[in-house]
């Protein structure tokens, strides 16, 4: 079996400050609140004559700028089966366990994700990430992992991996 090498990227700037709110059952969810979110992301591939999988500036820089995309926004889930949301005006109304929320429409980006946890989060970066750009089939890449973190200590992450490796 040939041995994986990793590219991990971290920087200090892979990060989105954002607000929330968890949705954790039809009837219960917290108050909007935000985090100072990290980002992580590692990618495996077949070790090489030339000791090189790829240069990691193309992943900063591609991470970078999917952080920016989410940075200094409310966000909130589009794909929730619990929160239904619509838009009024330059309002966005959100109804959830029969409670109306408002929320300035130029302050909201509504993702394609079930609720703002840090593993959707994390599925929606890896997602973005993978098909945004043909980086996978430019490269031999056999996994990738995204990683969210809401606060020290604590993360979720998804994982790709190359379809004959699973
Ligand atoms: N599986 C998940 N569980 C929770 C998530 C999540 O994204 N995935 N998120 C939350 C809340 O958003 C909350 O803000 C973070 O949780 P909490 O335990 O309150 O952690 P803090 O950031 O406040 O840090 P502490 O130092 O532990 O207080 C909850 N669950």
């Amino acid at each position: 079996m040939s041995s994986l090498i990793t590219i991990e990227v971290n920087k200090e700037d892979m990060k989105f400050s954002a607000a929330h709110f968890t949705i954790f059952s039809a009837t219960e969810r917290e108050r909007l609140h935000g985090h100072n979110f990290r980002v992580s992301m590692s990618i495996s591939s077949p070790a090489n004559r030339n000791g090189l999988a790829f240069s990691y500036k193309i992943l900063k820089d591609k991470m970078r700028a999917l952080c920016d995309e989410l940075d200094e926004y409310t966000l909130l889930p589009a794909q929730s089966q619990y929160l239904a949301l619509k838009h009024e005006g330059d309002a966005i109304v959100a109804h959830f366990n029969g409670e109306t929320l408002w929320f300035a429409k130029s302050d909201c980006k509504l993702l394609p994700i079930p609720n703002t946890t840090v593993e959707a989060f994390a599925t929606y970066l890896l997602d973005r990430f993978l098909h945004d750009d043909d980086f996978v089939s430019r490269y031999d890449i056999a996994q990738v992992e995204m990683k969210v973190s809401s606060g020290p200590g604590q993360w979720g992450s998804c994982i790709w991996r190359e379809a004959s490796d699973i």
